[in-house]
């Protein structure tokens, strides 16, 4: 059974001036399953975040449900962590104090040292450490999303979903910590959902990479496994066989908008280039 089970959905927007709603996207199912990670790509406005905030449970559909591990999600929780791009920190908070929120808000009935041990652990796990009493406003971009990261990590969620994560962090930056994140990933065997606009990070990332085509009423057009064989490196990733043949597919999607094409079937084969 999959862990995240996206039936389908919809969701409509009512919008000034039209009597008409508007429809981002309708019927839309998807599937993701434990330990996968899972990116989504497609043109902007074409719905990946009200997809991504409705399994967050801030957002809802119109239609349709969506499920965790069985159960149905209708609001937030802790089993679901969402990293921004835009980080959302607590700006008063320090790094620490950041952290420390959400492993308290996880674990209400942990003693002090238990909280401060597992900060302690987090702060080490995203290289933060001797960085624990800085405030957000004294913090590099890529250092704020090391926080977003630990914050998300250190609850234990079922899924982490990322939102355009490494939009706002520098190019250089982007490439360690993309790679802290695949470790981090490995380490703690949660399964990852993530927007991106960004083709290369997509295929240097995930395992699935799931297509969408342009709104309103945005569908789902095409899913692509990612053979290409773990751990991957930014510069012997493209060395892949597959590595331009998955690149080209997905440039010529988003280039041509493919609407004409069917929509790719919404559950994939149990094949999928699942980890152990
Ligand atoms: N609260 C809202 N009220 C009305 N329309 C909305 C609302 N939220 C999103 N939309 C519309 O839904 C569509 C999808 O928006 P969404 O942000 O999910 O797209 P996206 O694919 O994530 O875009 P981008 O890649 O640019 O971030 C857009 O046309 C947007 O204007």
């Amino acid at each position: 059974m999959a862990l995240l089970d996206v039936d389908r959905i919809s969701r409509y927007f009512t919008t000034a001036g039209s009597k008409d709603p508007y429809c981002v996207f309708s019927d839309l199912s998807m599937e993701v399953f434990d330990r996968e990670f899972v990116a989504v790509l497609g043109h902007s406005g074409c719905g990946k975040s009200t997809l991504l905030n409705i399994i967050a449970g801030i957002d809802y559909a119109s239609k349709g449900y969506v499920f965790l591990d069985g159960k149905e999600i209708t609001g937030p929780g802790l089993d679901r962590m969402v990293v921004f791009q835009n980080f959302a920190l607590m700006p008063w908070l320090t790094v620490w104090g950041n952290i420390k929120l959400a492993v308290k808000a996880a674990h209400p009935d942990w003693s002090r040292h238990q909280v401060n041990a597992w900060v302690e652990r987090y702060v080490a796990m995203v290289g933060l450490t001797g960085s624990e009493s800085k405030r957000p406003a004294e913090l590099s971009g890529g250092m704020r999303q090391r926080v977003g990261l630990a914050r998300a990590f250190c609850v234990e969620p079922r899924i982490l979903l990322l939102d355009e994560p490494f939009a706002q962090i520098d190019a250089l930056t982007r490439g360690v910590i993309q790679e802290e994140l695949v470790r981090m990933w490995e380490e703690t065997g949660t399964t990852i959902f993530m927007v991106t606009h960004d083709v290369d990070e997509a295929i240097l990332l995930s395992d699935r990479i799931v297509l969408m085509s342009r709104g309103p009423s945005a569908r789902i057009m095409d899913q692509i496994e990612v053979p290409i064989p773990r751990p991957r490196g930014r510069t012997t990733v493209i060395e892949h066989p597959s590595y331009y043949k998955i690149r080209n597919r997905i440039i010529r999607f988003l280039s041509e908008g493919s609407l004409e094409k069917e929509p790719a079937p919404s559950v994939v084969s149990l094949s999928t280039v699942r980890r152990v």
